[in-house]
């Protein structure tokens, strides 16, 4: 049922905006009493900007339709605003890989996945502040899903469709093959609370989400809204015989295998060394290079329209 008080801002990818399924959603919903503005977007940084004004402008929800990096872009334009002038979240999940929608149950198919905005109710979620530092400089970029880094990041960044498929269903029993292809480690220092390691790692994820890079899922017990990361660290292996122990432990992600430690942190720091090669990043899809950087949990930052029975809510755990 249409309600008065509520506003929605439809921000959509330029690059779908003549979704038929889309267009057809957006024509009932009206028809229906919904107050639907539709703004699509020509360029990067547009979503963001359109997010950035939404609450000003008198909407109270913005419904993000394209893929991972347009609901990025969405995120950061509404951290741009005080708490209290941030506009709820919702998610038409339009891109190729929409690892965020998938993983917290929202429809996928753009009609159904509209309605499901229209009626969700906002729930509040950690949002997660990732701070480079070079030199002087200082860049902050917010994500609600997941950064992977080194070898993963290259894997989700930059390998064909195909071989992301393949990761996707059984993961890691892959990573031999994809060792064999490409053998980069990557090197560097992590902090987090009272710790500190270093370490030459393959991969790490951190996540407030659970999966990426199309199917990948690197955080299974990650809690959007527990005020803390998930972090998996997969290190460096030295010979082939050490892969079936590797292989065995991403099957059960422990807190301090050999070659596996997941673990969960309010914040992470990594920092490398002059001679060392700056990391590939992947943030919520969007490819980057750190040589330093931070990531923060901001908690219950922003309210987001998802599924009363959403797994990743800590209301819902079972345990
Ligand atoms: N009108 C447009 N045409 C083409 N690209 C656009 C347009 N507007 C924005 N973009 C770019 O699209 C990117 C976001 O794409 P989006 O995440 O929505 O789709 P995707 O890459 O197919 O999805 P996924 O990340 O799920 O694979 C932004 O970084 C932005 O630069």
């Amino acid at each position: 049922m249409s309600d008065s008080r509520k506003r929605y801002l439809l921000i959509v990818n330029g690059k779908s905006s003549s979704n038929p399924e889309l267009r057809e959603a957006v024509q009932s919903a009206r028809d229906r009493g919904f107050t639907i503005t539709v703004r699509a977007t020509w360029e990067g940084g547009d979503a963001a900007e359109f997010a950035e004004k939404a609450f000003s402008e008198g909407f109270t929800h913005v419904i993000a339709c394209g893929g991972d990096g347009t609901v990025n872009e969405v995120v950061n334009g509404l951290m741009r605003v005080a708490h209290d002038q941030r506009a709820a979240l919702g998610i038409v999940p339009l891109g190729s890989a929409n690892d965020f929608a998938t993983s917290v149950g929202l429809p996928l198919a753009p009609g159904a996945a509209l309605e499901a905005a229209l009626e969700l109710r906002a729930h509040p979620i950690d949002v997660v502040r990732l701070t480079a530092e070079s030199g002087d400089e200082q860049a902050i970029s917010y994500y609600v899903n997941m950064t992977t880094g080194g070898f993963g990041a290259e894997v989700t960044s930059s390998t064909p469709k195909m071989l992301k498929r393949m990761l996707g269903g059984g993961a890691y029993s892959l990573m031999g093959a994809l060792k064999a292809w490409r053998h980069k480690s990557y090197r560097g220092t992590l902090h987090w609370q009272e710790r500190e390691e270093s370490a030459s790692l393959l991969l790490l994820a951190l996540g407030n989400g659970r999966q990426s890079g199309g199917g990948q899922v690197l955080a299974p017990r990650a809690k959007l809204d527990d005020g803390r990361l998930d972090v998996l660290l997969v290190k460096d292996f030295s010979s082939v015989w050490e892969l079936p122990t590797l292989v065995g432990e991403l099957q059960d992600f422990p807190s301090e295998g050999r070659y596996v430690h997941y673990f969960t942190a309010p914040k992470l720091t990594v920092t490398t060394r002059p001679d060392d090669e700056p990391w590939p990043l992947t943030l919520d899809g969007e490819p980057r290079r750190h040589e330093r950087f931070t990531v923060e949990v901001v908690p219950l930052a922003l309210g987001v329209l998802l599924p009363e029975e959403c797994a990743l809510l800590s209301a819902n755990d079972r345990h």
